[in-house]
């Protein structure tokens, strides 16, 4: 069976900060589907992508974009497959254009909003690898797992 999340990007550009989602999500054992995909540079290849997500198998959509991020929005306009978007870093706004233009969906069109940059990508890693594993306990599992690896390596006290 194939890939159960996709992650799509902008541009090249993008996969810098997006490489955090598929990180994490290799390490907790869920195969990626990972492309560029543009609604302004490509937009037949997101339109034939979003079209084609459910029959691919794809049960969640991580879609990153900077600037005027209209990708994650325009891919959730036309498939049912959640989408989960990551604003990136810009250089000209700081990635709070990008944070706009995904967050201020109209209702009934939803995307699921992360933070900017790298942190939004490896959450978005984990809330797609949270959402598979109410339907897999070996994946919950890994997941319980892996937070707890995370919890136990917080320091007690700061060092000098
Ligand atoms: N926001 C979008 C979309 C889109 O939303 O369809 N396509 C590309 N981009 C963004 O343009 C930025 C600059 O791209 P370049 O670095 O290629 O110039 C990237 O962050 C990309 O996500």
């Amino acid at each position: 069976m194939g890939a159960k999340v996709a992650i799509v990007m902008g541009s090249q550009s993008d996969w810098k900060t997006m490489t955090c989602a598929a990180e994490v999500l290799d390490e907790l054992g869920v195969e990626t589907d990972v492309r560029i995909v543009s609604a302004h540079r490509t937009p037949d290849r997101m339109y034939d992508f979003a079209k084609g997500a459910a029959d691919a198998g794809f049960q969640v959509i991580i879609a990153g974009a900077g600037g005027a991020a209209h990708l994650p929005g325009m891919i959730a306009a036309l498939t049912h497959i959640p989408v989960l978007g990551v604003p990136v870093q810009s250089k000209a706004l700081s990635g709070e254009d990008s944070l706009l233009s995904i967050v201020q969906m109209p209702a009934g069109v939803p995307v699921g909003t992360l933070a900017i940059g790298e942190a939004g990508a490896t959450n978005a890693g984990l809330f797609a690898a949270a959402m598979l594993a109410n339907n897999d306990e070996e994946l919950a599992n890994r997941l319980k797992a892996w937070r707890q690896a995370r919890s136990d390596a917080v320091a007690q006290r700061p060092q000098d």
